[in-house]
């Protein structure tokens, strides 16, 4: 290097999530905040709280659903747009967000339309990932309630975003499901996604010990 050429090192990259100064009043009651954390890539937060203490509320407003009362949300350094929400930010929520009428694959389709595909997968490989193999054609409506929250995994996996916002995952699931939970999470950590979620039941996240937020009513 020339002696005259400055040293310059390269900027670090930003966190992949950033929330600042966050909080939700409904009716101007406080639900959660003013809270402040940030996440990197390839880590997995566990939101803890009492019932009601504002978890599925801190999601929603994450995920873009509820505009939040105060503060800031940044993504890749960027404040959160309904562009980038589409694309890099996954939400599953209680109520999973499949259409009861199509079909495993029609839903997974659907999905790709709205949030992009992650490369090198299909929807068919997808459900098979999730060990849903002969159920590509089935209504929704009638797939039990494991057998929905494993679509609803697909979809996750589908889907390019780097943030996954997961309520209550394990729910539902037997213990298989439950395995592949905690799989998909640490695949996604490994190739540089994070990962916030909840989780009141005994089986949570067991690949070493995630990092806690805790709320309080
Ligand atoms: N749609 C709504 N309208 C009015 N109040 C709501 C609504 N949804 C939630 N709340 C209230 O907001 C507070 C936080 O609810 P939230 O669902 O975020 O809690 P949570 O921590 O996810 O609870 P749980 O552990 O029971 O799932 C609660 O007091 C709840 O009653």
């Amino acid at each position: 290097m020339s002696a005259l050429m400055p040293h310059i090192d390269p900027p670090l990259s930003p966190p992949l999530l950033e929330a600042r100064a966050l909080r939700f009043l409904r009716n101007d009651e406080p639900i959660f905040g003013p809270l402040d954390f940030v996440m990197h890539a390839g880590e997995i937060v566990l939101i803890e709280g009492d019932n009601g203490a504002g978890k599925t509320t801190l999601l929603k407003v994450l995920s873009g659903l509820l505009p939040p009362s105060d503060g800031e949300i940044r993504l890749h350094g960027d404040p959160l747009t309904l562009a980038k929400l589409s694309h890099q930010v996954a939400l599953l929520g209680h109520l999973l967000g499949l259409k009861l009428e199509l079909s495993a694959l029609e839903n997974l389709a659907f999905a790709i339309g709205l949030g992009g595909l992650r490369p090198r997968l299909s929807p068919t490989t997808a459900l098979a990932g999730v060990g849903l193999q002969g159920f590509e054609e089935v209504p929704v409506r009638l797939l039990s309630a494991g057998q929905r929250k494993r679509v609803a995994l697909a979809r996750l996996l589908l889907v390019p975003a780097s943030l996954w916002l997961l309520d209550e995952p394990y729910a539902n699931l037997d213990r298989d499901g439950i395995e592949l939970v905690n799989r998909l999470l640490d695949r996604h950590a490994r190739e540089g996604g994070a990962a916030l979620l909840t989780s009141h039941g005994a089986y949570a996240y067991t690949s070493g010990t995630p990092r806690r937020i805790k709320l309080r009513h």
